[in-house]
């Protein structure tokens, strides 16, 4: 008789409690196309049940003062990295990604968001003035909003999660959390944490479902005031048309189709494997990777033909092995959409001169059902092409040259997103004028994805509204008030 498989059953956490669910969606290991686990299709009854939770704990949790708050947070840091090879584990079967780059950014910057934010809330400052003629003192308090709306995506699970969870009840909130259905799991084993943590019942709830089904109800629900939404644009216009009607606070981190502007004087030693890196890092299914390469037209041939045979290096594997720098896409419809931008971009004319449908891709046999492809490079594209406009979300970019300065801004600026871009020169004041003239929220020169989670992050443009950050998401997550007293 045939073995049968065991299905990983996930439950809803909900005030201090897993609790089964009426119905579930299937979820698949990306790797091998196969359904692994089932994650509870949760609607209006659930989100009802979590706000219940969620508005009796807010009392206790927002009066605790940010120093007990902050050591919460700091035990969950340290429960999360004692657990991190079985989180790095799962995140990879979920995801698709390789298990060493979930053990090496994924969950290290999952703790390190929780580490982050449990120090930042101790430091915040309010502003006071005086207005002596008029006897007058006027100063600002902050507090915290109360429940907190959370929606994640699938591409970095627990990290992106934890960068919403993290700040939002550090504030002093309590949250309503729903991650992406098809990357669920590693929230679920977080949950197993939070009472060891010393978090109250009811401060975080995790509620599994679709977008449509349960993340409307959540959106919709009129005593949660505010929403932080990772995604992409159809969704947050799907999200602020919900949401309009109780004037809820937003935050929206979406997409991009992120420029790498490579000058003459670049230093391609360093400048080719970084760019391969951020283009193809985690199916290069990462809202920071780079799918535009603008070379100065002096270096084309000579960068394109190190590109193209660095490129032909980034292994594609089976997630567990260790030598394998990219894994599987997280979907089969997700991959056929990003291959069906390179037979556009073939129709169109372009060259495809590595990657899908020009080089082998060999996998053992268990694994041919998953959903892989080769890191693909396209060149002689136009700046109108689809695949030069449009967010692919894979393994693909475009190689194109430019002469002049000012015709490369102008290029790099000239789609609807605005997140991130990279420049390589080696004239300082060259990368600083380019950068100040990039329509982008993040510009890294010389370098790539190093974070500095003080500052802003965030795009402009079809790329979100608002930021996050030590300050930004601290005034995300609080209401401000200014009182002025007459002495
Ligand atoms: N800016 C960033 O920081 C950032 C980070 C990661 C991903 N992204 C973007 O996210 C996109 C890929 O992620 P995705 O496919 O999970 O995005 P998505 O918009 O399909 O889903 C994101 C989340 O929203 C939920 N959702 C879907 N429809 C919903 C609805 N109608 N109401 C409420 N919730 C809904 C999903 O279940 C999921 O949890 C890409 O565009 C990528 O660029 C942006
Ligand atoms: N919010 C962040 C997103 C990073 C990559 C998204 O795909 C971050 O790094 O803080």
């Amino acid at each position: 008789m045939a073995a049968t498989k065991t299905l990983l059953m996930l439950e809803n956490f909900i005030g201090g409690k897993f609790l089964p669910s009426h119905s579930y969606i299937d979820s698949y290991d990306p790797s091998t196309g196969e359904v692994y686990c089932r994650v509870p299709n949760s609607g209006k009854e659930e989100i009802e049940a979590a706000v219940e939770a969620a508005r009796a704990a807010f009392p206790g949790w927002s009066s605790r003062s940010p120093q007990e708050r902050s050591q919460v947070l700091h035990r969950l840091a340290d429960l999360l990295e004692l657990s991190l090879e079985d989180l790095a584990q799962a995140e990879s079967k979920d995801q698709g990604k390789t298990v060493t780059l979930a053990r090496t950014m994924d969950i290290p910057r999952s703790v390190q968001n929780f580490r982050f934010f449990a120090s930042s809330i101790l430091h915040h400052t309010s502003e006071c003035t005086q207005m002596d003629h008029l006897g007058c003192l006027h100063y600002t308090v902050r507090a915290p909003v109360g429940i907190a709306g959370l929606i994640s995506p699938w591409n970095l699970p627990l990290y992106l999660l934890t960068w919403k969870i993290a700040p939002a009840i550090a504030a002093g909130n309590t949250v309503i959390a729903k991650p992406s259905e098809m990357t669920s799991v590693t929230a679920w084993m977080m949950c197993k944490l939070l009472d060891k943590a010393g978090v109250p019942p009811g401060v975080v709830n995790i509620v599994f479902g679709t977008g449509p089904r349960v993340g409307e109800a959540l959106v919709s629900h009129p005593e949660v005031p505010l929403i932080s939404f990772t995604g992409s644009q159809p969704t947050a216009e799907r999200i602020t048309q919900l949401s309009a009607p109780h004037c809820k606070k937003l935050s929206l981190e979406l997409g991009g189709k992120n420029p790498a502007i490579i000058f003459e004087d670049a230093n391609l030693e360093e400048c080719v494997p970084t760019t391969v890196r951020s283009s193809f890092a985690n199916q290069g299914e990462i809202c920071l990777c780079t799918s535009r390469i603008f070379v100065q037209k002096s270096i084309y041939s000579d960068f394109l033909k190190r590109f193209v045979e660095a490129t032909r290096m980034w292994k594609v594997g089976v997630p567990s092995d260790p030598s394998a720098s990219m894994g599987a896409l997280i979907s089969k419809a997700h991959l056929e959409k990003v291959r069906s931008y390179i037979q556009k971009a073939r129709a169109e004319g372009a060259r495809v001169l590595c990657g899908e449908g020009v080089d082998k891709l060999d996998l053992p046999p268990r694994n041919q059902a998953g959903y892989f492809m080769l890191p693909t490079v396209i060149t002689d594209i136009k700046d109108e092409s689809c695949c030069m406009k449009e967010e692919i979300f894979g393994p693909v970019t475009c190689v194109v040259p430019f002469e002049s300065e000012e015709e490369v801004i102008r290029r790099a600026n000239s789609v609807k997103y605005g997140l991130a871009a990279t420049v390589w020169s080696g004239n300082v004041g060259r990368v600083h004028r380019v950068a100040k003239k990039l329509q982008s929220g993040l510009v890294w020169t010389n370098c790539w994805l190093i974070r500095e989670l003080n500052l802003p992050f965030g795009g402009m443009k079809s790329s979100g509204v608002g930021r996050e950050g030590a300050k930004d998401s601290y005034e995300f997550f609080t209401e401000v008030k200014t009182i002025t007293v007459k002495h």
